[in-house]
Order: structure tokens, then sequence, then C-alpha cells
């Protein structure tokens, strides 16, 4: 009886809930505007105002034109360009619970990457992935690489000392060496490594593979359909030999470490403890297994590449700036003392360093855009409307070079982060790492591994600019690749 009393107020309030949520989705799609942008053409959209190179830079443009948030469309696809730091905390960090998936890139599926936790969806698979990742690259987790860090930074300082022209292969190889050691406990060879070339061919595939303009079935996703042998579908060709490579740089390294373990050789490692835990756990679950492979198989891809690229932006930032490498050589020679190499003891008391690093970090971000996020509901920010399925880019060179929170921004300049003491200023978020939910699960090691090579650099080499055959100094011109890190 009671029940039948109260089903008329059971269907007003589903119907004005329905109502509300009806009137709310017409506000949003019909009432309000998308945020401002450049006009779109019919059908194409923006597609002839986005460069295929160096796309960042026009975001910056039209974030002076148009505001912090910009709206763009390709093919009736949306995109919002983020300009400013509060935008990005705002949305994707704030509203983080729907604005962390990631695009759905025809070729990753294609390639075998969607394995792949930089690319996964927002979902239950991606946090389980996560949080494996998670409990060895947490903060704390990290003073336990420490030792493998110094030791193979050693070995970078001896080969700069032998070839120091080649400081580029030697930083590559350095970071690579730091990664294959934590993840499998592997010491690589100086060149050639086998699993390094395999890593690096995948990576560079699957970078390739994710770019919107690389293959014609990133733009029009019907084409998968389309067998291999029809004109512009080689792209079915690439995919499967990537998926092969990736297979393959999964399974090496991962057959190496599970043998020495039975074998009861090879040094501790990421990998041999998360075997030992999972067979202790979880009775070695297949699917788990290939979770335990994929994880310790993109730590390498997402590591080496971006450590080695802000490596190299350090040196270059050296040679042009001796001002500042000969402030950051006195505090440590004041605070470590000459001859004696800097350890992570050494770290909090010298902020001039520190500041360094930061500066590294903003003066020019490898992954201008981090990488994109995806709505996955409507929204409105500001008065205007996000649609759901909109691909959200954080516009990170524009936020590094906004005048107001950065003056001068081109110029090299730690003391940017410092206070008029000489301590370490607030600014302690390094927007290259990206944001929210999404933001490098890797950031806390790759920090510390920057902060190494950095210091053990400074203490031991004098940067220079390159001289040619007439002892004339070679002014040094940063160029940016167009592949995914610059
Ligand atoms: C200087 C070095 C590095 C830079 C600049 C960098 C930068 C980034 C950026 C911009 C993102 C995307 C963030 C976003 O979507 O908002 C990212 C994601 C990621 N990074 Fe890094 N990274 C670095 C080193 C590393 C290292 C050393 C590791 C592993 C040990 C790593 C593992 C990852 C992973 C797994 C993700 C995907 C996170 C997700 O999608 O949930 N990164 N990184």
């Amino acid at each position: 009886m009671a029940s039948q009393e109260l089903l008329p107020v059971v269907v007003l309030v589903s119907v004005l809930f329905t109502v509300a949520s009806l009137l709310r989705r017409w506000r949003m799609t019909v009432r309000l505007p998308f945020p401002p942008g450049p006009k779109p053409r019919f059908l194409l959209g923006n597609f002839f105002d986005i460069p295929s190179e160096q796309p960042w830079l026009t975001y910056t443009e039209w974030g002076k034109q148009y505001g912090d948030v910009v709206h763009a469309q390709i093919f009736g696809n949306h995109i919002l360009i983020l300009n400013s730091v509060k935008a990005a905390t705002d949305l994707l960090e704030k509203r983080a619970i729907f604005y962390s998936d990631r695009p759905a890139i025809p070729m990753v599926p294609l390639s075998g990457g969607d394995y792949s936790l930089v690319l996964m969806p927002h979902g239950d698979r991606w946090r389980e992935h996560k949080r494996m990742f998670h409990q060895y690259f947490r903060r704390e987790a990290i003073p336990t690489y420490y030792p493998v860090q110094l030791r193979k930074v050693q070995d970078l300082l001896r080969g700069l000392l032998s070839t120091p022209e080649d400081f580029d292969a030697h930083v590559k190889t350095l970071a690579a060496a730091i990664i294959m050691a934590t993840i499998y406990g592997y010491d690589i060879q100086p060149t050639h490594d086998r699993f390094v070339h395999l890593a690096e061919e995948s990576a560079k595939r699957l970078c390739r593979a994710v770019l919107p303009d690389a293959f014609a079935v990133n733009m029009f996703p019907f084409l998968r359909h389309f067998p291999s042998w029809f004109p512009g579908c080689g792209f079915h060709r690439f995919g499967r030999e990537t998926a092969k490579l990736l297979d393959e740089m999964n399974n090496a390294p991962f057959n190496f470490v599970r043998q020495n373990m039975r074998d009861g050789v090879g040094r501790s490692s990421v990998l041999s403890e998360l075997l030992d835990h999972n067979d202790t756990q979880y009775d070695g679950s297949r699917e788990r297994e290939e979770m335990i492979k994929n994880v310790a198989g993109i730590a390498y891809a997402a590591a080496a590449e971006t450590t080695s690229a802000v490596l190299v932006l350090f040196i270059m930032a050296m040679a042009m700036n001796p001002e500042v490498m000969k402030k950051a050589q006195n505090e440590i020679d004041t605070v470590v003392g000459v001859g004696i190499l800097p350890g992570f003891e050494h770290r909090s008391a010298m902020p001039y360093c520190e500041a360094v690093v930061r500066e590294v970090f903003r003066w020019r971000p490898i992954v201008p855009l981090a990488l994109p996020h995806v709505t996955s509901e409507d929204d409105i920010y500001e008065g205007y409307f996000i649609p759901k399925g909109t691909t959200v880019l954080p516009n990170v060179w524009a936020m590094v070079h906004d005048e107001s929170r950065y003056p001068d921004p081109d110029k090299f300049n730690p003391e940017r982060f410092l206070n008029a003491d000489g301590q370490l200023n607030a600014d302690d978020h390094i927007l290259a790492f990206g944001f929210g939910r999404r933001i490098c699960i890797g950031r806390h090691a790759a920090d510390a591994t920057v902060w190494a090579t950095i210091v053990s650099i400074l203490s031991t080499f004098d940067i220079k600019k390159a001289k040619d055959e007439n002892g004339n100094i070679i002014e040094i011109e940063l160029a940016f690749s167009d592949e995914l890190v610059r």
C-alpha cells in the first residue's frame, strides 16, 4: 500500500530528473557556444590552420588572440587547447574524473600498442597497470634506485672523458642503461645492445604510429576495414611489423630475467620482484604475467628518449650560458668539495643546482603538448560547452612561455626559481610531466636521474661551444624534430 502511495512521487521525481537532464543537455548543446577559436571551414574544420610542424607555436598565437582555452575542429572532431596553467589545473586536475581518457588512435591497436599504459583508455585496466607501475616508481621507492643511477652516471662521465664530442650518444646510452638496469637488472653494452636496439626500434615505430598525420587511417578510421592491398592501406603492413617488434621487445628481456631467476643468478630488479610477487600471490596467472611484461616493456619506451632529450638540452643550455654553469659549479665545490662526486645527500643543500634542473625542464619542454587527454563526458567551462570525446591538448610550451609567470621566457635563467635569499621558491610543479591522473608516472625516477647527471657533469666538466677547423666558435641552433619527443 505504502509503495503504491509513493508511486506518483517516484514517477514525478523521475520525470523531473529526466526533464532537468534533457534541459541541461539542450542548454549545453544549443545555447552554449564552444570556446573561442579560429573559424572552422565546412567539413574540413581547421585542418589547414594547424601546421604539422611545431603546432604549439600556432596554438600559443591563438592563445594570445582567443584566450587560455581555444577550440578548434578537424573533420568534425573537437580539439581543445589549454594555454595556461590555470585552465590545465581547472580541467585536467580538478575535473580529472572526466578529463583523463586518451584518444582512440586507429594505428595503436593495429601496431599492437594497445597494451601500453601511456595510450590505454581511462578505466579499470589502466588503473590496474598504473597501480603496478606506481608501486615501483612512487616518490618513496626512488631511493632504491640511487646506487644504480649513480653507477651509470659514472659510466657516462668516463664516456664523456674519452669522446666528449659524442655527448648525445653518451646520454642516450645513460638513459637506456638506467632504465634497463632498474627494470630488468640488466647491464647494457655501450653500443649495439640487442635489447636496446629492439626497444629503440619499436618505440620509434610506435611514436610514429600515434602521429595524427603519419597514416591516413588515423584521420579516416574507416580505412582500417580496407584490405592491405588497397591503395593507401600500407599502414596494415607497418602495423603488423610493429606489433611483431613490440612483442619481441617485451618478450626478450622478460625471458632473460625469467631464466636468470630459474638459474638463481642475476640482479634484483623491478621485473624480478614483480614476478616473485606474482608467483607467490597470484599463482602466476597468464593474464597477470602479460601485464607485468607490458608494464616493464612500456617503461623503456616512456623513459629513454625523454630523459636523454632533457639531458641534451641541459648540455646546450650550459654551452650557451657559461655564467650559469660557473655559479652551479661554485655551489657544488662549496657544498660537496673539489674532486668529490655529488651524492643525493647533497641535494637539499644546493638550491642553485636545483633551480638549474627546474629551468632545464621549463626552458624547452621536450614534449611541448604533453600527451592528449580526451573528455569522457560533456562539460561546461566558464560558460563554454566542451563536448564528450573532445581531444584536450595541454600546451606546455605556452605555459612555460607565459611572460606574466616567466618574464623573458626564452632566457635560460635559473634565478626565476629562487627567492631573494637564494633559497628555492614555491614554483616546483614541473609542467613538462603533464597533468592530472595521466601525469607522468616515471617523473620521480626521471627527476632523480636528471639531477644526478647534471650535478655530476658540472662537478667534473666545463661545457663549451665547439669550434670549427679555423678555430671559430660554432653557434648553437636549437632545432626541433617533428617526432613525438623533440
Ligand atoms: C624527463 C623525462 C620524462 C618526461 C619529460 C616525461 C613526460 C611525460 C608526459 C608529458 C606524459 C603525459 C602526461 C599527460 O598525459 O598529462 C608522460 C606519461 C608517462 N610517463 Fe613520462 N616522462 C619522462 C620520463 C619517464 C620515465 C623515466 C618513465 C618510467 C620509468 C615514464 C613513464 C611514463 C608513463 C608510464 C606515462 C603514462 C601515464 C598515463 O598515461 O597514465 N616517464 N610522461
